[in-house]
């Protein structure tokens, strides 16, 4: 009954006015899904290829759609996952596009959930996920790619770790959100949004590490629950190569000394997650920060890893990072996105899953983060493409999905 019948893509709008790929699936007995993909603006140099929506849907259309159409059980995940890989034919999606892939990979699972009348988290964890919530990361002052003349840090991310309730974690990390434009308004300093609708503001990292502690701390004595914050470094957008050195607005730091400057940030804030720290190539820093400081933070790897199971298994046997940032667009199916989840779960990895830059309204990587029992999601904390998400994990959890 859920065989596939009908896909049908079409560009749509992403939060930043950019085209992006939506894709509807339909079943044999009228299950329906639609998903669009995200895209990424700090992109990890080993992702999938995202190809330009127009032409990622015409190739998508030719190469993908037949082997689906009339083929492929919508409520098997695995093959529709592994008839988009052999409709690709490589091992980055370059021909039908990371954008396509993971469009329809997601419109496919939500069709099967549909035929259920399962929530989407069910049909892909089973029956006795939905009680265990993962931590919302809250993006509240950010700068790097996702917004200029910013601070060099690309993310500062409130973590509600000692919320009883995800809503309770949703609000706190609407309220730091807050608290940080009250604080930047008091030192007269009047700001924009960047990318991902956190505080853009023309500060240093210092200053921002004194405004989101103070606001955090705020926050944290308002609600009664313990709230940390955390980075995302973004480490390999600040790495010159020809240098070997990150280069800071203020400063210029050698691996070594980027490997401390970190590790004194996470002892003088006590930072409870630490994305991209290090270039992406530079397994042994990772490793070396990991040694220092790993059994009080998490280290996650974003653009180290990019979802990809060959790259987390050189990062486990190099002792790389303690934690996995999951984005099913960097690898392009949810198939390849559970894989590593599974194999980071099975090394004692933490997984992150998360949010992209570009949004859309889609909530799939909610649900996917309640079906594997992921202990943080990465999605904002404020903006309508951020909300769809954390609204979506409060409907999971009051049943009203
Ligand atoms: C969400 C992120 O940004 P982007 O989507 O631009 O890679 C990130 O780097 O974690
Ligand atoms: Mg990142």
């Amino acid at each position: 009954m859920t065989l596939i019948t009908d896909i049908r893509l079409r560009r749509i709008l992403d939060s930043r006015g950019n085209p992006t790929v939506e894709a509807d699936v339909v079943t044999e007995s009228g299950g329906f899904g639609r998903a669009a993909a995200p895209s990424g603006a700090s992109t990890g140099e080993y992702e999938a290829v995202e190809r330009p929506p127009s032409e990622a849907i015409a190739a998508a259309r030719e190469r993908a759609v037949p082997r689906l159409v009339g083929e492929v059980y919508a409520g098997n995940q695995r093959d529709v996952d592994a008839a988009l890989h052999v409709a690709d034919g490589t091992d980055d999606f370059s021909e039908i596009g990371a954008n396509s892939a993971v469009a329809i990979s997601m419109a496919a699972a939500k069709a099967g959930a549909d035929v259920l009348g399962a929530p989407l988290f069910q049909h892909l964890g089973g029956t006795f996920r939905g009680d265990n919530f993962p931590i919302p990361l809250g993006n509240v002052v950010g700068g790097g790619e996702h917004a200029a003349d910013a601070t060099d840090i690309q993310e500062f991310l409130a973590a509600p770790v000692g919320a009883p309730s995800v809503e309770d974690a949703v609000f706190a990390n609407a309220a730091v959100h807050e608290a940080v434009a009250d604080l930047l308004e008091e030192r007269d300093l009047p700001c924009g949004k960047g990318d991902e609708g956190a505080w853009a503001p023309s500060i240093d990292d210092g200053e921002a590490f004194e405004i989101v502690d103070e606001a955090v701390s705020r926050v944290r004595d308002e609600v009664g629950f313990e709230i940390a914050f955390g980075l995302d470094v973004a480490g390999a957008e600040l790495y010159d190569a020809e240098s070997g050195t990150y280069e800071y607005s203020d400063a210029s730091r050698d691996t070594a000394e980027q490997i401390e400057y970190i590790a004194d940030l996470v002892r003088e804030y006590d930072l409870v997650y630490v994305e991209d720290p290090l270039d992406e190539d530079d397994y042994d820093a990772f490793a070396d920060l990991t040694d220092e400081v790993g059994d009080q933070t998490l280290i996650c790897g974003d653009d180290l890893f990019v979802t990809n199971t060959d790259r987390l298994v050189e990062g486990i046997d190099r002792g790389a990072a303690n934690s996995i940032l999951i984005k099913p667009n960097q690898i392009g199916t949810l198939t390849d996105a559970f894989d590593a989840i599974e194999l980071a779960t099975k090394n004692g990895y933490d997984s992150v899953v998360s949010h992209r830059s570009g949004e859309t309204e889609d909530a799939t990587i909610a649900h996917l983060a309640v079906a594997t029992d992921a202990p943080y999601i990465k999605t904002g904390a404020v903006g309508g493409e951020r909300t769809a998400k954390l609204n979506e994990l409060i409907r999971i959890a009051d049943d009203a999905t």
